[in-house]
Formats: C-alpha cells, structure tokens, sequence
C-alpha cells in the first residue's frame, strides 16, 4: 500500500498574514525612498525646513521597521505606520508640500488603506483625515498651517477624495464578500471531498491523512494507537438476496453502530466497500481488542431493519497496535492478515483471538435468509 500524502491545508490566515506582511514591507520601503528622495530635492531647492520634516517622517519609518524586525508584530508595524503615514498627510494639508501639491499624495491612500486594515477602521482613520483637511482648508489661519489653498482646489480635493474613498469601500466590500464566500466553497468541496457519502463517515483519503498524522506523533512522542480493520461478513449475499438498497441500509446502520461506540479521539472510518477502520489513540492491543469484541458482540445482538425484513449482519475484525510494528505499512498489512485470520476462522469474531469466546459463531458458508 503507498504511502498517503496529507493533502495541503488550505490556510486564509496564513495567507492573509503573508499579504499583509509584503505590503506593509513595500508600503515602508516606498515610503522611505520617496521620503528621502523628495526631502534631498527640497534641500536642493533651498527649502531646508520642508526637507528636514520629510527626513524625520522617514527616520520615525524606519525605526517603525526596526520595532517589527524585533518584535515580529505585525499588527503594530501596521499600525505604527499608518500612524505616522496619517500624520505626514496631515502636515501636507497643513504645508502644501511643494507648490500646493501635498495633498494630492493622499489619492494613493484610500485603496491601500482598506486593503491593510478593517473596513470599519479604514472609515474612521478617513473620515479622520478628511475632517481634518477640511478644518485646515478652512481655517489657514491656525497657528499650524502655513499654506492657503483656493476654493477651487478645496472643492474638487474633497469631493474626488470622497468620491474615491466610497469606491473603494464597496471594491473592498465585496472582496470581502466574494472571498468569505469562496471560502465557504472551499470549505465545503474539502469536506465532502473527506467524507463518505452513504455513512456520513470520514473516508479513506481523510482516515489516511490521520493515520500519517497519529504516526507521526507516535515517532515524535512515544503515543501508541491500535488500528481495527472491520469487515461485513457475507455482504455480497445481503445485497444479492435483499437488494442493493438494504446492503446500503445495513452500512448505514452499522457507522451508526460505530459511532456510539468509539471515544471523540478516536476515528471512524469507510475504508471502502463493507471494510470499516478504527483508529484507537493511546489505546493498547488488549483495549482495542475489547473495543472490538464489544463492537461485534453489539452488532450480533443488533436488529438490521430493512423495511419489514431483519438483515442477517455480524462482523470480522482484525486488530493491530503501533507497537507490533514497524511502520504504518506494516500496520496495515498486519491488521489486514488479521482481518483475513478471522474470516479463515469463521467469521463474526475477533482476531487475535481474545480468551473471551464469542458470542455467537457465524456459520462457514453464507447464512441462509
Ligand atoms: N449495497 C452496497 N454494497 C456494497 C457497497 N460497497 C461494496 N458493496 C458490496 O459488498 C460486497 C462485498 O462482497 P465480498 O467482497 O465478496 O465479501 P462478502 O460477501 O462480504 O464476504 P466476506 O467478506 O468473505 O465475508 C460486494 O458485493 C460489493 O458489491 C455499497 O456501498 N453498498
């Protein structure tokens, strides 16, 4: 049998995370160069106070980033940033900048704005700055604003700013909306893509990937498991005698069964057709050996309906440990041949044979109905 490859984990926050994480890297590193690059041209051109400014909003970024480089928050980095970016805005509201033109930085802030954060706060962080772009351009006279702007621009500034702020709230709306979807859809198609359809029951590929995750922790930690293969006896005689619909209906029934039986750490399988797995954590051979002789004696004492007829059902198990083997390959084998022990034996019991006699001993050839 080959060995199962747990499928990749679909992880939005992980993702999100690393999102984040770039873009708040690439929003500092511009922000640096431009910061630096505009304060040196300004101190070029003789406008030493306006340089100095941009230089110290680019030193506070930079020691912003060596903060995240210590502390690897990437929540404070952000709002860190966003912090000093909200301030430097402020400052070209209230300076103009070069020739009045200041503000005009702030049209690449609305969509960076509600990419980084919440919806909820990128309102209040631009409302904020648009309340505070009004008060300037309508009081100059405050002791921190150096520039005038005429009405024109104030007019136009305020109302394409708004303009461009609403748009990209509904853009950022219905990203969100599209993308909490999809991740309903991927949630679900992986879901069923793990569950077996007629029993409701994890299936082979989710029960493999728990079994290379158990084998794992058991290498890792010493934790020992027990694997029990569990077969229908006759099945093929069932579906031939009483139809498909009651083969399907005695499955069913049986992961009923099942799943009253088995602990929340353990896991119940449909390893395929009418062979059922358990996965027993922690649980040595002598326990899951008891677990599955109280499994079959249980489905032996069992009624199966199917509409007005009683389904001749009992099972065969094999049971195996982590213990006795050398890998989850040799596990599997193992339980397998224990399987093939106890139908050879008879059927309806256990193998390894527990000193308990079974119950009931399931005749050597198909039961009659
Ligand atoms: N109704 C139904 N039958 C299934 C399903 N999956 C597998 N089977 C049937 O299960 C039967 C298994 O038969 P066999 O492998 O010959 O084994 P058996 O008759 O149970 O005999 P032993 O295992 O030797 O006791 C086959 O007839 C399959 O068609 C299913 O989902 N529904």
């Amino acid at each position: 049998m080959s060995r199962a490859k747990a499928p990749a984990t679909f992880s939005a926050e992980d993702e999100d995370y690393r999102r984040a994480f770039q873009l708040t890297t690439l929003l500092a590193i511009l922000a640096l160069v431009l910061l630096l690059g505009i304060g040196t041209k300004s101190w070029l051109s003789g406008h030493t106070e306006h340089a100095i400014v941009l230089w110290s909003f680019a030193t506070l970024i930079a020691i912003n980033a060596t903060i995240f480089a210590l502390l690897r928050n990437l929540q404070l980095h952000m709002l860190g940033l966003l912090a000093i970016v909200v301030t430097l805005f402020i400052y070209l509201f209230a300076s103009g900048g070069e020739s009045n033109t200041g503000p005009l930085w702030f049209y690449a802030f609305p969509p960076l704005l509600f990419y980084l954060t919440s919806l909820r706060l990128g309102v209040i962080i631009l409302t904020f700055c648009l309340v505070m772009a009004l008060v300037i351009f309508q009081w100059p006279e405050l002791p921190f604003v150096t520039t005038e702007y005429n009405t024109d621009f104030k007019i136009r500034f305020l109302a394409t700013v708004t303009f461009e702020s609403v748009f990209c709230f509904i853009l950022e709306f219905s990203r969100l909306r599209v993308r909490s979807r999809l991740l309903e859809l991927a949630h679900s198609h992986e879901q069923a893509a793990r569950t077996d359809e007629l029993t409701g029951l994890p299936n082979r590929r989710a029960m493999h990937q728990r079994l290379m995750e158990e084998y794992s922790r058991y290498q890792r930690t010493g934790h020992h498991f027990s694997v029990v293969l569990i077969d229908l006896d006759w099945f093929k005689r069932i579906n031939d005698e009483y139809g498909h619909d009651a083969g399907d209906a005695a499955l069913k029934q049986f992961a009923e069964l099942m799943r009253e039986i088995v602990r929340q750490t353990d896991l119940a399988a449909r390893w395929g057709g009418e062979e059922f797995l358990l996965l027993l954590p922690d649980t040595s051979l002598i326990q899951a050996l008891t677990l599955a002789e109280r499994l079959r004696h249980k489905v032996a004492e069992a009624e199966f309906h199917f509409r007005d007829q009683i389904l001749p059902v009992s099972i065969s198990a094999g049971v195996s440990s982590i213990t006795q083997s050398d890998s989850m390959n040799h596990l599997l084998k193992q339980v397998d041949v224990q399987l093939y022990t106890a139908k050879e034996n008879g059927r309806n019991q256990i193998s390894p044979r527990v000193k308990s006699k079974p119950t009931t001993t399931a005749p050597d050839s198909p039961p009659d109905s």
